[in-house]
């Protein structure tokens, strides 16, 4: 199902807003009392009824924009369990599972799989180490596929196989941006014309975060794309979640918010400063069910 929103005054696109299921978790258990990655400092506290304010704002917005959102329940012992992007990658009713770099999160991959089993999905077991859509994005019928920090080049060719789908494989050279999806964001997740849906599914990336060949892949493959600071990409800017034409950002992402204005998108501000301490933004608390 879609509906039809009016495109932004000063825009000659039309955008149209795709109603979307997305996987979340309500962060009851969240808090940093490791360190996998550079955001990370259990030293520093944390506020976890804050943490379910900021969630919530994200979840009320996903609602009120008519998309559908699933809950899996909450783990105690697993504080990052509300980073559901990483939790597997979900294409037509199969979801590829996922299996953690770091023992701190190793229990969540069955915890995922078994939510899929139970909801009706097929599951694709994985055998290589691979962080769910934190590092699989799918752009029109194209798998982008991060690697460097997290999801190994194995489980780039195992992805490939799952769905049948071309793969391309980037390679993340900042600490910082270890997962994709704080490097890339998808814009028009559904590809082309016949969806209503602009000509080409198009993206915003931080050019920064990758190396040198990635960096020309991704400037032959989407030569329309929106390129994004330095500093929108150090608040986790590209970590945002587009609907075709809503698109939740951090509100310290300014320059993004204006590069989206100018493309006809509808940037809509929610604040996830919590959840930013464990090292994760508005992306990684969603995960998108394409059935
Ligand atoms: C875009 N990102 C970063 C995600 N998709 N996930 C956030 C994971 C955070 C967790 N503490 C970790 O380090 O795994």
């Amino acid at each position: 199902m879609t509906h039809n929103i009016a495109p932004a005054a000063e825009s000659a696109t039309t955008r149209t807003a795709h109603r979307r299921r997305y996987l979340m978790c309500r962060p009851e258990h969240f808090t940093v009392s490791y360190t996998i990655n550079p955001w990370m400092e259990p030293a520093n506290p944390t506020d976890t009824a804050k943490a379910v304010r900021q969630w919530e704002a994200l979840y009320d917005a996903y609602l009120g924009f008519g998309h559908e959102v699933h809950l899996i329940d909450p783990i105690e012992g697993l504080p990052d369990m509300v980073y559901t992007a990483n939790g597997g990658f979900v294409i037509d009713g199969t979801a590829y599972g996922a299996k953690f770099r770091f023992a701190e999160r190793g229990p969540e991959g069955p915890a995922f799989m078994d939510w899929f089993r139970d909801n009706g999905f097929t599951v694709a077991d994985p055998v290589e180490v691979n962080e769910g859509e934190g590092d699989f994005l799918l752009v029109g019928d194209v798998i982008l596929a991060g690697t460097g920090f997290r999801s190994t080049g194995d489980s780039h060719r195992e992805v490939g196989e799952v769905f049948g789908k071309e793969v391309v494989s980037l390679t993340l050279v900042d600490p910082r941006f270890y997962h994709l999806d704080t490097a890339i964001a998808v814009l028009d997740p559904v590809q082309g014309v016949e969806n209503g849906g602009p000509e080409k599914a198009n993206i915003a990336y931080l050019p920064h975060a990758f190396d040198e060949r990635s960096r020309s892949i991704l400037a032959e493959r989407f030569p329309d794309a929106i390129l994004v600071s330095d500093d929108d990409g150090a608040v986790f800017g590209l970590n945002s979640s587009s609907d075709g034409y809503n698109v939740i950002i951090s509100p310290r992402a300014v320059g993004f918010e204006a590069q989206l204005r100018e493309r006809g998108y509808n940037p809509v501000m929610i604040d996830l400063s919590e959840l930013l301490l464990g090292g994760g933004g508005i992306k990684c608390c969603t995960l998108e069910l394409r059935r």
